[in-house]
């Protein structure tokens, strides 16, 4: 009876004051405090029992032989905080191994559902099955043009057509020989810089080595053009800030991907606006330089030749439009930079660390290598340096979560009976499985010996260490980024002992999950010449 008088008393109240005042204020606030209110109870039903949280209403993930476990999450937002702080890779692990959901674990992030999985025969079914060919594609992505590059275009003609051109052209094992010049030259550059900043400073910064060599070195086989730091200043310092401000928008966190209803009213990083800067500056670029391409002398397309020459060169049904030359183009200076500039910070850092490491290394370097300047041919001669790019890609895969996720293109039933529904967002968490006790023995020890006593494929036919994800989208890159990292490490190791600063900046392993997941804390360290090792 008093619930009753108590509506009877507002529907008086809330009709008579509109009257009073002559307004429909309060009217109006009453219907949108009855429709939050009603929104606030559907949600909070929904989100009390479904499990994986809101996003999987409907026991959408109940459906198979063996439903997909996952945590509820809080109400609408579900786990977006999880995955919107901190490092995601570590707090989805936790997760995981607590409630013992590492084969799948299903959980919200805003309305989007998404499964992970953190063992490596699940991880392997999904990123090798054609029905987890595709990605969901982040706002900011597709305002900076990457839905017509490789790595976001959907599984079709146009992706298929855009991988052929770039494993014949670019990453083929022909092409990737015929740019070792580069690689060479970059390296050298590189070691005269930390020589000469060990002298003046006392000690050596190495990031901005190694990014500058990767930066170069990618615009050296994809455009074809090397820079000065000094004579280039200019057009450095703006490409530079141009991959900058791309790396930090695609690696933001926009809440509005999980919650679109957020994007009208509610964006921390203005993301949308500084990608409508970015772009033209990016076009304006890329487009200088397509052009001077088309200018210059027709020339036959020789191995040494660019992605530019080949991409101007496509004709009939592979000929690529302007615009997406220039997305194309893009994400792989975007890609190629970052990858190979901090994994190799990793291995110097943990050779800084374990001193024992790097003095065998040094051991297998200087009695396989007679001459002195090594060469890629040498790296074949070196497993125990293979082993130590490994045990660092193991201990701190550059994606811990493989960088890009795939969606399911219809509902998938995997071997073990879970059923993921279509427009899932499918996550392998590499950290998880390389990082897992019952996978790896003594997982948090840097060890390389272990890859010598048994030889593991890393370029995606082992799920148990895949830092380049499997299947049809496995990283294109792999074996340019694999190259590039053996060789200037073996080169860093020969030509200087590394020793750590512990006065100034002693070496500290905390992580940031950006775009990739990198040192939080760059590398300093004391590079001390070598005895007998003369620099290039
Ligand atoms: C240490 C080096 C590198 C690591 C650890 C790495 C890692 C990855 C990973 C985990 C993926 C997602 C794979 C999947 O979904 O299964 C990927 C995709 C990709 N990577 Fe790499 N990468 C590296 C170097 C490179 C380089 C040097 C390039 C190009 C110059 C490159 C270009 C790409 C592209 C274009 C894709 C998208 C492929 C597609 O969706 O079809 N990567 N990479």
């Amino acid at each position: 009876m008093e619930l009753g008088l108590a509506s009877k008393d507002a529907t008086w109240w809330v009709f008579t004051f509109p009257a009073f005042f002559g307004s429909k204020i309060l009217l109006d606030v009453y219907v949108i405090f009855s429709l939050f209110m009603a929104f606030l109870s559907v949600s909070l039903l929904s989100w009390a029992f479904a499990v994986g949280g809101i996003a999987w209403k409907n026991g959408r993930n109940q459906q198979g032989r063996l439903p997909i476990p996952g945590p509820r999450g809080v109400p609408i937002f579900g786990s977006l905080f999880t995955l919107s702080r901190g490092l995601a890779h570590r707090s989805l692990a936790a997760m995981a191994w607590t409630r013992a959901n590492t084969k799948l674990m299903a959980f919200s992030v805003g309305s989007t559902p998404v499964v992970v999985a953190s063992d490596p025969h699940t991880a392997r079914e999904i990123l090798t099955s054609p029905h987890f060919a595709d990605r969901p594609i982040k706002q900011s992505a597709k305002s900076l043009m990457f839905n017509r590059a490789m790595g976001f275009a959907p599984n079709g003609t146009y992706w298929r057509l855009l991988r052929r051109i770039a494993s014949s052209h670019l990453f083929s094992p022909k092409r990737i020989i015929a740019h070792e010049d580069g690689r060479q030259l970059d390296c050298t550059i590189m070691l005269r810089n930390i020589a000469n900043e060990q002298k003046v400073l006392g000690f050596v910064s190495l990031r901005k080595h190694l990014q500058f060599a990767a930066l170069n070195n990618i615009m050296g086989s994809v455009f074809g053009k090397r820079y000065d730091q000094i004579k280039d200043s200019e057009e450095l310092e703006e490409l530079r800030d141009m991959v900058k401000e791309g790396f930090e928008l695609l690696g933001a966190f926009n809440w509005s991907d999980y919650l679109p209803w957020l994007s009208y009213f509610y964006d921390p990083f203005r993301i949308n606006q500084r990608c409508l800067k970015l772009v033209p500056r990016v076009r304006k670029l890329v487009k200088g330089i397509i052009e001077k391409h088309r200018l210059s002398e027709s020339k036959r397309l020789s191995d040494s030749a660019d992605f530019v020459d080949v991409l101007v060169s496509l004709d009939g049904e592979e000929k690529l439009q302007e615009e997406d030359m220039v997305a194309v183009l893009w994400e792989m200076i975007f890609r190629g930079t970052d990858t190979t500039a901090l994994l190799t910070e990793w291995v110097m850092a943990e050779l800084v660390l374990h001193p024992e490491v790097q003095a065998k290394l040094q051991l297998e370097i200087d009695s396989a290598v007679t001459n002195k300047t090594l060469t890629d041919a040498d790296m074949a001669k070196l497993p125990y340096l293979q082993a130590v790019v490994k045990e660092t890609l193991r201990i701190h895969p550059p994606g811990p979560l493989l960088s890009w996720a795939r969606l399911s293109t219809s509902d998938v039933q995997l071997s073990n009976g879970m059923l993921v529904p279509a427009n899932t967002t499918a996550m392998v968490n590499m950290w998880a499985i390389t990082h897992d006790p019952r996978v790896w023995e003594d997982p948090l020890e840097f060890k390389p010996e272990r890859f010598l006593e048994a030889d593991v494929d890393v370029r995606g036919g082992d799920l148990r260490l895949a830092p380049f994800g499997a299947g049809r989208r496995v990283c294109p890159g792999k074996n340019l980024g694999l190259v590039t990292v053996n060789l200037w490490v073996a080169k860093l190791v020969q030509h200087f002992k590394w020793v750590q600063d512990l006065c100034g900046h002693p070496v500290d392993l905390s992580e940031v999950l950006k775009l990739s997941c990198e040192m939080k804390f760059p590398l300093h360290a004391l590079a001390v010449e070598r005895d007998g090792t003369v620099l290039p």
